[in-house]
C-alpha cells in the first residue's frame, strides 16, 4: 500500500484547487456575515467635529492652572458662563479667557476649548461656575479625526463582517459594501440506511444527522445551502442528485467513500466528470475522504466526506473550510491552530494524526484545552460537550497538564 497523503499536503491541494469567487456590492443592511472583497478606506474623519465626552462645561484648562488642585468651593476658581450647547447644535461663539460654556455630551466644542469639566465637579451660582475638580488639557473631549482620518484603512479585504464592523461602516457613511459572492454549497447524504430526522428508523436504519450537521456548519460559514436530501446506494439515484449538486460552487457528499461493497460515491463522481485530486488522507477521523474538481461547464469542488458524523465534522472544519476561505479570500487560506495548555494529563495516543473532540476554555488567564470522553467517529453525542478539537500527532507521547498543545475551535 502506498503511504497515505498527509494532512498538510491535502490542505495544500485543496487550497490550490479552489478559486477566488467574484465580487459584488451589497447594501450595508445585507452585509452581515459577508466577506469584504477589497480594502475599505474611510471617506471622512471620525469624529466629524471636536466634541464633548461628558455633560459639563467647556473651558480653557489654562484658566484653572494657578488654582489647580483646590477642592473647597470657596477657594475654587470660577469662570463666567456665556452660553449653552446641546448635542445637534453648533456653537455660536468661541470661548474667551475666563469663560465657560455649558455643554452636553456629544455637542460640538466652541473654539478655544481645551478641556471639558464634568458637571459633578462644578457648582453653578448664576452666571458663575466654580470648578472643584482639577481638569487637565484634553480632558473629557475628543478632537475631529482622532479615531479615523480620511483615507485611513477601515477594514482589510478578506474580513468577515460582524456587527461591530457594520456599525463602524455606518458611522463613516459607507453603505455599499464590496463583498465576495456567497459560496453556494450543496449537501447530499448517501446510504440505504438513512431516513430523515423526523422519521422513526426501521430495522437497521438510522437518522440522517449529517445533513443537519453540514448544513449548519455551512450556514455558519456564510454559504448559501442547498439540501439535496438522501440518495440510496444506487448509481442511478446518486448520479441524478450529483448532477444537481454540481451546479453549486461546492458539493458535499457524506457516506459511501470507504471500502464497502456499496461505497459507490467515487465511481459515480468520476463518471460525472469530476476529476479526483485525492482519496484518503492520513488522519483520524476522516481517513476515507475523497476530494475532486469538476471543471466544465462550471467549476465545482467536490468532497466525499466519510459517513461517520464526527469524521464529517472534522473534515468540514479542516478541509471544507480551507476551500471556503480560499473562495472568500480569507487569509491565511489554511486556518492556523491555536496554542493552548493541556488542562489535564492527556492519555490519548494513536498511530494516525488525530483530531480529538475537546473543550477549549479561554475564561482564565490562559487558554486551556482537554479532551472529552469519546468513543470514536460514530460518537456524535460526545461532541455536544465539546467546542473544538485537540491535534495529536501520530505516535507521540500525549501532553501532560500545563504543556502546550495545538487546538482548533469549532465555530
Ligand atoms: N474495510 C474498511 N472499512 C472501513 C474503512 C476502511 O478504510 N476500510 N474506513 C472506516 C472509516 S475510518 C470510516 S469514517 C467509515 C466511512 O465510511 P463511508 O464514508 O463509506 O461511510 P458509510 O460506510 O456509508 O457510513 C459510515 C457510518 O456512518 C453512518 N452514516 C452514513 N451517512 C450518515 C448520515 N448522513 N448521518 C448519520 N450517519 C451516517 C453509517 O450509517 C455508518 O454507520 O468507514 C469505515 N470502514
Ligand atoms: O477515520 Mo473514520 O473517519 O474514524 O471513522
Amino acid at each position: 500500500m502506498p503511504p497515505l497523503l498527509d494532512i498538510p499536503a491535502a490542505l495544500e491541494l485543496i487550497s490550490t484547487s479552489a478559486h477566488a469567487l467574484a465580487e459584488e456590492t451589497v447594501p450595508l443592511h445585507e452585509a452581515l456575515g459577508r466577506v469584504t472583497s477589497q480594502a475599505i478606506l474611510s471617506p471622512e474623519p471620525a469624529p466629524l467635529f471636536d466634541k464633548a465626552l461628558m455633560d459639563g462645561y467647556a473651558i480653557r484648562a489654562e484658566d484653572l492652572a494657578q488654582s489647580a488642585g483646590l477642592s473647597t468651593s470657596s477657594l475654587s476658581p470660577s469662570l463666567r458662563v456665556t452660553g449653552l450647547i446641546c448635542a445637534g447644535q453648533t456653537p455660536s461663539k468661541s470661548l474667551a479667557a475666563g469663560e465657560a460654556i455649558q455643554i452636553m455630551t456629544g455637542a460640538p466644542l466652541p473654539s478655544g476649548t481645551t478641556a471639558v469639566v464634568k458637571i459633578e465637579g462644578t457648582t453653578r451660582k448664576e452666571d458663575l461656575v466654580f470648578i472643584h475638580e482639577s481638569t487637565a488639557v484634553g480632558a473629557n473631549l475628543i478632537r475631529r479625526g482622532a479615531v479615523m482620518q480620511p483615507g485611513q484603512l477601515v477594514l482589510s479585504a478578506g474580513q468577515r463582517l460582524a456587527p461591530q464592523h457594520l456599525a463602524g461602516l455606518a458611522e463613516l457613511g459607507i453603505v455599499t459594501i464590496p463583498v465576495k459572492q456567497k459560496p453556494t454549497l450543496a449537501i447530499l447524504a448517501t446510504g440505504d440506511e438513512l431516513v430523515p430526522p423526523s422519521e422513526k428508523p426501521g430495522p437497521g436504519q438510522i437518522r440522517n444527522s449529517n445533513e443537519t450537521l453540514l448544513a449548519s456548519l455551512a450556514l455558519q460559514a456564510g454559504c448559501e445551502v442547498q439540501r439535496l436530501g438522501i440518495a440510496s446506494d444506487s448509481l442511478d439515484e446518486l448520479t441524478l442528485k450529483i448532477r444537481q449538486g454540481l451546479a453549486a460552487d461546492l458539493l458535499l457528499l457524506t457516506g459511501g467513500v470507504s471500502a464497502g461493497m456499496l461505497d459507490l460515491v467515487p465511481q459515480a463522481l468520476t463518471a460525472e466528470g469530476v476529476e479526483k485530486i485525492f482519496h484518503k488522507v492520513d488522519i483520524k477521523p476522516g481517513k476515507p475522504i475523497w476530494f475532486g474538481i469538476k471543471r466544465q461547464p462550471k467549476t465545482c469542488l467536490v468532497f466525499g466526506l466519510p459517513g461517520n458524523p464526527v469524521s464529517s465534522l472534522v473534515c468540514f472544519e479542516l478541509f471544507v473550510k480551507t476551500a471556503l476561505r480560499k473562495f472568500s479570500g480569507i487569509t491565511p487560506t489554511i486556518a492556523p491552530a491555536i496554542e493552548a495548555l493541556a488542562a489535564v494529563d492527556e492519555k490519548y495516543t494513536s498511530d494516525r494524526p488525530t483530531y480529538h473532540p475537546a473543550f477549549i476554555d479561554s475564561t482564565g488567564s490562559s487558554t486551556t484545552a482537554r479532551t472529552i470522553p469519546w468513543q470514536g467517529s460514530s460518537d456524535l453525542q460526545a461532541t455536544l460537550s465539546a467546542n473544538g478539537m485537540i491535534y495529536f500527532p501520530a505516535n507521540s507521547p500525549p501532553p501532560k497538564k500545563g504543556e502546550t498543545l495545538l487546538a482548533y475551535r469549532w465555530c
